[in-house]
């Protein structure tokens, strides 16, 4: 293993290869830093800012470092204050909101209530859709338009974002309501500040001298009008250093785009540019295999990465029948690197979504095996579909309630009115009795009462593709995403997953009873201080950014999963491939991805970047 540099006391230059030098040498004008994973980007900017205060004796209060999340910032203070150097506590660090939101407070009345809480701004988004609604007559359904408002106002306006007129109205509105309401949202503030610069040249001059140095880590991931402010900050000093890795950028639907490297070399032609191509951190098996993936992106810088470290254990690749099987066999091999005395801190199970992980998380609680996970878990058994299975079930285990009969005696429509449920228990025959005038609504009832009988004879699998196919259900799901606006294939995906989980449950009791205890589990985790140790990450794509562990896991690894469904245009493809890229590069000694082949009796395809490692780079020409 290599030694990790950057942390207990200065290192001196010596520990730097050459290139890492020559960036942090740099003193005055442009430096673009290009580097892949694990190359020592964030180790670079330590050591610049070292070596700024005590070779060139840059006044640390000069200094201007910003990065994405508070985790990162906290990471880099930490980082830098155990170099010990003089006047570290000077330096600024912050994230690009965290800094404006500063420079913001000194000019304007601001304070932290007025910027809206996400719930508030759903809370604004959602009477901003219903004012176009109402105005056009028409719905807009579920849209995700906060989305569509972040990025547009991270683009600086809506070229390029969106052409939809419906789109204005909606932004238009939620611009209304907002200011009514007397407040600002986060994105607002990068408005603010650039409108700031605009008008107040002196206000702008002020920050500029207070900021000659700026340095920005994760630089792929600016959105256009962050960059657009750091280019002013910058101004004519030009005294501009930047670190990224184009292919690690992948926060598209923020407004960030890997072209932004681009921009900054024809906007500095004159930038000095350094790039990392040794990677500290995984074995050459694993930096070569991800290396196979990432060179299939057309629009990137080329790189040629080299490891440092040796082959190591190649990149295990696992099929696997189901998701039952997948989920099994990862904590199967996680319990035995355990065993052998690895720190579960060492390892992490990487997804896409988070509602890719429900089987292995539930395997992992199998297995007793502790692990957190990073983001907000995905609550499967409390999605509306698994309720109204429920539902189904309680009522088939011959349990009679009203709010079961409520929740599933119109799905599908069976144009049964609330009325004939008056009573809190509630049976068919008071049902037939209400309708006794009716014959039609009889033979529905009795219908419905047949529906049950049959599924209470069955497992749990076969008891909901009997629901699925048999009853209607399905057909009115696909009618509730059209009337909703929402995606098909989301809630097809939901309904996948749910069956997955049924497949070895005996009854539907146990099936019951096992998503109770799973989302129990899951309530419990997310009391807990997320980041303890002692436990297994589970992470998305986007959340194992910057992290490292021994041991990763790629589960369900599959077409429609990565690249996801709705990634269709080239471009999303490409920023897909990054995000698988980003997971592979988290692995230090051994990576295993796996994929499955069956879901819901349905034959899945390996993701393209699963067969893109297998794919040789050099074809040899056929004789
Ligand atoms: N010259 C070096 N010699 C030895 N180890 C190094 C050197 N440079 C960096 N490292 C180590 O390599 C690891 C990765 O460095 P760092 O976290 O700075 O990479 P990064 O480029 O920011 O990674 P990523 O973008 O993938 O998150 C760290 O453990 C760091 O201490």
């Amino acid at each position: 293993m290599t030694e990790k540099i950057g942390g207990g006391t200065k290192p001196p230059l010596s520990t730097y290869n050459e290139e890492q030098r020559r960036a942090i040498a740099h003193k005055n004008g442009p430096c673009m830093v290009l580097a892949g994973p694990g190359s020592g980007k964030t180790t670079v900017i330590a050591g610049r800012i070292c070596e700024m205060i005590e070779t060139h004796h840059i006044p640390p209060e000069e200094i201007l470092v910003i990065t994405f999340t508070k985790y990162a910032v906290k990471e880099m203070k930490e980082r830098f204050r155990k170099t010990g150097i003089h006047g570290a506590g000077s330096v600024t660090f912050g994230t690009f909101h965290g800094i404006y939101y500063g420079m913001l407070r000194q000019v304007y009345d601001l304070c932290a209530e007025q910027i809206l809480r996400e719930d508030e701004q759903s809370t604004i988004a959602e009477a901003a859709v219903k004012d176009v609604e109402r105005t056009n007559g028409t719905r807009i359904g579920d849209k995700d338009v906060l989305l569509m408002i972040g990025k547009v106002k991270n683009n600086g306006g809506f070229q390029g974002i969106t052409q939809d007129p419906e789109d204005r109205q909606v932004y238009h509105a939620y611009e209304k309501r907002k200011k009514a309401a007397g407040k600002i949202d986060f994105d607002d503030m990068l408005l603010l500040i650039y409108q700031l610069f605009q008008k107040r040249p002196d206000i702008l001059k002020k920050w500029q001298e207070r900021y000659r140095y700026i340095l920005i880590d994760e630089f792929q991931d600016c959105s256009r009008i962050q960059y657009e402010i750091v280019k002013m900050l910058a101004g004519q000093r030009r005294n501009i250093f930047v670190v990224g890795d184009d292919d690690q950028s992948i926060y598209g639907f923020r407004g960030a785009s890997p072209a932004i490297m681009k921009h900054f070399s024809e906007d500095y032609p004159e930038a000095k540019i350094v790039r990392l191509e040794i990677n500290y951190r995984s074995a050459a098996h694993i930096v070569a295999a991800s290396g196979k993936v990432i060179k299939n992106n057309k629009n990137r810088f080329p790189k040629d990465l080299r490891a440092v470290h040796d082959k190591g254990k190649p990149v295990h690749v696992q099929e696997v029948y189901d998701m039952a099987e997948e989920a099994d066999y990862v904590a199967a091999a996680v319990k035995e690197k355990l065993k052998s005395g690895v720190l579960p801190e060492e390892i992490a199970v990487i997804f896409r979504t988070t509602q890719d992980a429900a089987m292995t998380m539930s395997a992992f609680m199998n297995y007793s095996i502790p692990f957190f996970m990073k983001e907000k878990a995905f609550h499967l058994y409390e999605h509306f579909i698994a309720e109204d299975i429920k539902a189904y079930f309680r009522i088939a285990q011959g349990i009679r309630q009203r709010n079961d009969f409520l929740r599933v005696i119109n799905r599908p429509n069976r144009y049964i009115s609330r009325t004939a449920l008056e009573k809190e228990r509630t049976d068919f025959e008071d049902l037939r009795t209400f309708y006794c005038d009716k014959e039609w609504m009889i033979d529905r009832i009795d219908q419905m009462e047949e529906d049950i009988r049959e599924i209470a004879k069955m497992t749990p699998y076969a008891a909901f593709q009997y629901l699925r196919k048999k009853t209607g259900y399905q057909e009115f799901l696909c009618e509730y995403a059209k009337e909703k606006n929402l995606e098909q294939s989301d809630l097809l995906g939901i309904m996948d997953e749910i069956a997955e989980s049924m497949k070895k449950k005996e009854s539907l009791q146990e099936w019951i009873k096992y998503t109770d205890v799973y989302t129990n589990h899951l309530k419990e985790m997310e009391k807990e201080d997320r980041f303890t140790e002692g436990k297994v990450a589970f992470l998305t794509m986007h959340g194992a950014k910057g992290l490292e562990y021994r041991f990763v896991y790629l589960i369900e690894a599959e077409e429609g999963i990565v690249p996801h469904r709705k990634a269709i245009r080239d471009g999303e493809t490409e920023e897909e491939r990054r995000l698988f890229y980003v997971a592979m590069t988290r692995a230090k000694e051994q990576l295993t991805i796996s994929y499955v082949r069956q879901k819901n009796g349905k034959d899945v395809h390996p993701s393209r970047f699963v067969q893109e490692l297998f794919t040789p780079l050099h074809p040899r020409a056929s004789r």
